[in-house]
């Protein structure tokens, strides 16, 4: 390649990169697979190998990790948490293992598991857990001491701890915590994370420690940043240390020579389905810590230690049909039932066709040879189609639903296509499932088998027939003791109790999460205010688009809903109000937006203030904003409210405007 073709390609890269670290991130939120990823950073550095001159200090292989988001206080970590290099095949780790020994020729190496998460520091005063905080840039990380309070297995107290004691994990989520909530999610039509680490990393980078308490996250710990009063001298020593402290940590193996260290690294590799979290890789490190000091550092990673990263496992397999799945909003979802494959650890049969116009853009077809892969080592996804089938004819999508034989909508500008028929028994499940959930009308011992039971007996036909079950009615479903079927009609007793915006919630209105129908039910007195509500009315709350505000006036004007509502009602249902969002403050009206590390009070501490003198806050910077609450290192924040003209305020103005 010539210099100039070099050049641009460079800047490609430098681009694409960017991109994508904004998105992996400060988003948690990947477009392209890691492994794809890698290889982007991969062609990247070997340009930059290839020529020296081309290389930018601002580089990507220079830098660790994103950057700091503005949701959390600054921590500026006095040990830098470095990110490490990455081998894709045995000759690059003898190539590491030579540089090493040039510096110490009788090195010994300690491998262990490369986890799948998010890195984070911890620190201990005198065995009290103080402080928690991300990579952030791998110099300036964020405050997520809260978030990580909620983690059960990290230690909050340690017996015999040292005076001063830092250490660094990986935070993540098992494969059987994930696969839970990416359930709940799927049953509630949110979208589901990727993959542990994304969910790992969006549950710890909640602003509500309340919601990261919920995700069950886990930690392994597997380094000592900072120790005071105890002397270690090698990292194994350092990893036993920490068992014994209590800290979780994972198994490790030392070894002499790079040939052994190899073969572990191809042993945990080969268990790697075993786990029940995600690993993508494994590293090698140099034990001693005076050779670590020897060979030091780059920009971006230790010279110590090496990642070896295992690629990703594709298969081939016979596509055998599609099942379509009816959601909760009538979603009908095309599922792939493959001849089972083993796959990066697990047997996969079924992944998702996601629409119409995924089977249509990989002409996908019964009787075909599909090629699937693990993207981020969980959801499989069908990659292409290696082989037509002999016989094999295009999918049809279904005319009608596979459930209730209406005929299936597609609406405009939108991929989904839908089942609108609202008495449909399979949205009615996922409808009822939804309607009993935790932060719905919270009804316990209603799990989706109970539920199923109860609509193919005919028992259950709407929500509303949930409040006319009697013990008797229940009992004679088969199996169902006297006293859990007592237990059940109490807890459906106790959630006619419930505040009115649980219910709705409850009721699935298309586009209106837990959060939004909290917000309706601040901003109506109750639920005949909230079903005459306008268009207008909605969408002048903050936070609601006209999309939403259109979708409620829509739901609530249905005839059926009119039904329902009524029924519960004569039902007993107390529909109790909401708070009512305050009103007269002096901020009455007014919506803020706080950024940056403010002098003297904590940006929660603000928004407070501002709540309890009438005003709202808000995250994000838009025309609706009033003021724009600026403190130290206030980023694209400010901007933004510089470039719509909106007003910017210190602490200390609004502290006076208070004041007036
Ligand atoms: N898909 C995308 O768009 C995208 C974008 C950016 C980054 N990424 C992915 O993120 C990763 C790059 O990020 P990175 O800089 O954090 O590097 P890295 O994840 O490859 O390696 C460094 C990290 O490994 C972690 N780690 C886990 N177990 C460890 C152990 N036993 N010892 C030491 N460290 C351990 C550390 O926390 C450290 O931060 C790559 O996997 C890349 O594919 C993906
Ligand atoms: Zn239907």
């Amino acid at each position: 390649m010539d210099i100039i073709l070099a050049e641009q390609r460079i800047k490609e890269l430098t681009k694409a990169i960017e991109y994508h670290n904004n998105r992996y991130y400060n988003l948690d939120n990947p477009e392209i697979s890691d492994y794809d990823y890698d290889m982007l950073l991969r062609e990247l550095e070997n340009l930059e190998n290839d020529f020296p001159t081309l290389k930018s200090p601002l580089s990507p292989t220079n830098k660790v990790g994103g950057e700091r988001g503005e949701k959390f206080s600054p921590v500026t970590h006095t040990v830098p948490m470095e990110s490490l290099h990455d081998s894709f095949s045995r000759s690059e780790l003898f190539d590491f293992d030579r540089r090493v020994r040039e510096v110490a020729p009788n090195v010994k190496y300690v491998v262990e598991p490369k986890f799948d998460g998010l890195s984070v520091s911890c620190e201990y005063r005198n065995g009290v857990f103080v402080r928690g905080s991300t990579r952030g840039d791998g110099t300036v990380g964020e405050d997520v001491t809260d978030n990580l309070m909620t983690i059960r297995s990290l230690p909050k107290k340690i017996e015999n701890a040292p005076a001063f004691l830092e250490v660094r994990g990986e935070v993540y989520m098992s494969f059987d915590s994930f696969n839970e909530l990416v359930k709940e999610q799927e049953d509630n039509e949110e979208k589901p994370f990727k993959n542990p680490r994304n969910a790992a990393a969006g549950s710890l980078r909640q602003k509500n420690s309340k919601i990261t308490a919920k995700r069950k996250l886990d930690i392994f710990v597997f380094n000592i940043q900072q120790i005071e009063g105890v002397e270690i001298t090698s990292h194994h020593q350092g990893l036993d240390y920490l068992t014994e402290l209590g800290f979780p940590t994972a198994f490790y193996n030392i070894f002499e020579n790079m040939q052994e260290a190899v073969e572990e690294i191809e042993r945990i590799g080969n268990m790697r389905g075993t786990f029940d979290y995600a690993i993508d890789g494994a590293v090698v490190k140099v034990d001693d810590f005076a050779t670590r000091e020897l060979l030091g550092s780059t920009a971006k990673y230790p010279k110590w230690a090496e990642a070896y990263k295992y690629p990703p496992e594709e298969k081939a397999t016979k596509l055998l049909e599609v099942e379509i799945n009816v959601g909760r909003t009538g979603v009908l979802t095309p599922v792939g039932i493959f001849e089972p494959v083993f796959l990066a650890g697990t047997t996969v049969s079924r992944a998702t066709l996601h629409n119409k116009d995924f089977i249509d853009e990989k002409g996908i077809c019964v009787g075909d040879t599909v090629i699937i892969r693990k993207a981020g080592e969980i959801i499989p996804e069908v990659l292409s189609v290696k082989e037509h089938g002999e016989n094999a004819v295009p999918f049809e999508f279904p005319k009608l639903c596979p459930s209730c034989h209406t005929p299936v909508v597609r609406d405009e500008n939108e991929a989904a296509i839908r089942c609108t028929n609202t008495d449909c028994p399979a949205q009615l499940m996922r409808h009822l499932i939804h309607f009993v959930g935790r932060d719905a009308m919270d009804i316990d011992g209603l799990g989706p088998a109970v539920l199923e039971q109860l609509v193919n007996e005919g028992l259950i036909k709407s929500p509303a027939d949930l409040y006319r079950l009697t013990v008797d009615s229940i009992t004679a479903l088969d199996r169902k003791a006297e006293k859990s079927a007592q237990n059940l009609i109490n807890s459906i007793e106790k959630s006619k109790h419930n505040e009115l915006y649980r219910l709705v919630f409850a009721l699935g209105i298309r586009n209106i999460g837990l959060k939004a129908a909290k917000l309706l039910c601040e901003n109506f007195a109750n639920i005949d205010d909230l079903m005459n509500a306008k268009a207008e009315d909605i969408s002048a709350i903050e936070g609601f688009g006209l999309i939403m505000a259109e979708s409620v006036v829509n739901y609530f004007s249905a005839e059926s809903t009119k039904n329902l509502i009524d029924e519960l009602k004569e039902l007993g249902l107390e529909m109790k109000p909401s708070e009512q969002k305050k009103k007269g403050g002096i901020f009455e009206g007014k919506t803020f937006v706080l950024t940056g590390t403010l002098p003297t009070m904590k940006r929660s501490e603000a928004g407070k203030l501002i709540e309890q003198n009438g005003g709202k806050t808000s995250s994000s910077v838009s025309k609706k904003t009033d003021y724009v609450l600026a403190g130290e290192d206030a980023g694209s924040k400010l901007t933004k409210a510089q470039q719509l003209g909106i007003t910017v305020i210190s602490e200390e103005e609004l502290l006076n405007m208070l004041a007036e």
